[in-house]
């Protein structure tokens, strides 16, 4: 149980959460915001491209999240497990992700999520296999590699950990923070923005991913330690469900 996702709205918590179970977990915390802020912070390209959509509430188009993410957990501490924190926060990421992590192989068959096209194509190289398989000495080493790109490792997410919370508790909390650490996209403003922006954008995972059964739905409110031990909870009977 340790290639986890963290969702829920701006200012939650999820990061803090994050942090925690992930050294609880001794896995790395991924956090896609914290990336681009040090990016922001330490003036690379990419900072200087992003800079502009983090100060306000903006969402970083697909693409480069897209990059940024491969690129981190492709490294090896990320290799055993790994807490995500503020990805996939679009559609096409959700479906980047699961190409990341090879989940066709892994789902076949409890994932209504998969798209037909996929399936087909999948079922086109299987077959082929099988028929050939021992007797056709022609199939290419290529074509073998390209399946095993589209089965992937078995590195499937464990869970999708929703936390949920009311906004007029979630702006106090950003306001407070915003005081405690002086983040530019903290702005009441662009705090509406943001939560506006994960609303149509970031709340249809959660369809997605509890179609799945993957879903876990923590209540966000409370004490920063009643929420990590409700976390907890639902981690561990979810693993016992298994
Ligand atoms: N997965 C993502 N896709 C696009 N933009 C992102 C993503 N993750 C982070 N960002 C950018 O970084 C900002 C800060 O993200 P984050 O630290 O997770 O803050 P919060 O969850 O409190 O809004 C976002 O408002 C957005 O501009």
């Amino acid at each position: 149980m340790s290639r986890i996702v963290m969702m829920g709205p701006p200012g939650v918590g999820k990061g803090t959460q994050a942090a925690l179970l992930a050294v609880a977990l001794g896995v790395p915390a991924v956090s896609t915001g914290d990336l681009f802020r040090e990016h922001v912070r330490t003036r690379t390209p990419l900072g200087l491209e992003v800079s502009g959509l983090l100060a306000a509430g903006e969402y970083v188009p697909d693409a480069v999240t897209n990059a940024m993410v491969a690129d981190r957990l492709a490294a090896p501490d990320a290799q055993n497990g790994f807490i995500l924190d503020g990805y996939p926060r679009t559609l096409p990421q959700l479906g980047e992700l699961d190409r990341m992590l090879g989940d066709l192989s892994t789902t076949a068959g409890t994932n209504p999520g998969r798209t037909l096209p996929q399936l087909g194509e999948l079922d086109r190289m299987l077959g082929d296999l099988s028929t050939t398989a021992g007797t056709n000495p022609g199939r290419t080493l290529p074509q073998l590699g390209e399946l095993d790109r589209m089965l992937g490792p078995a590195t499937p997410l464990d869970a999708v950990v929703l936390l949920q919370a009311d906004v007029e508790e979630i702006v106090a909390r950003i306001v407070l923070r915003a005081e405690q650490q002086g983040r530019s996209d903290d702005t009441p403003e662009v705090v509406r923005r943001r939560i506006e922006i994960y609303r149509a954008e970031t709340e249809p995972l959660a369809d997605a991913y509890a179609e799945r059964g993957l879903l876990l739905r923590v209540e966000g409110t409370g004490s920063l330690d009643e929420v990590t031990a409700r976390i907890r909870a639902a981690l561990d009977h979810d693993e016992a469900a298994a």
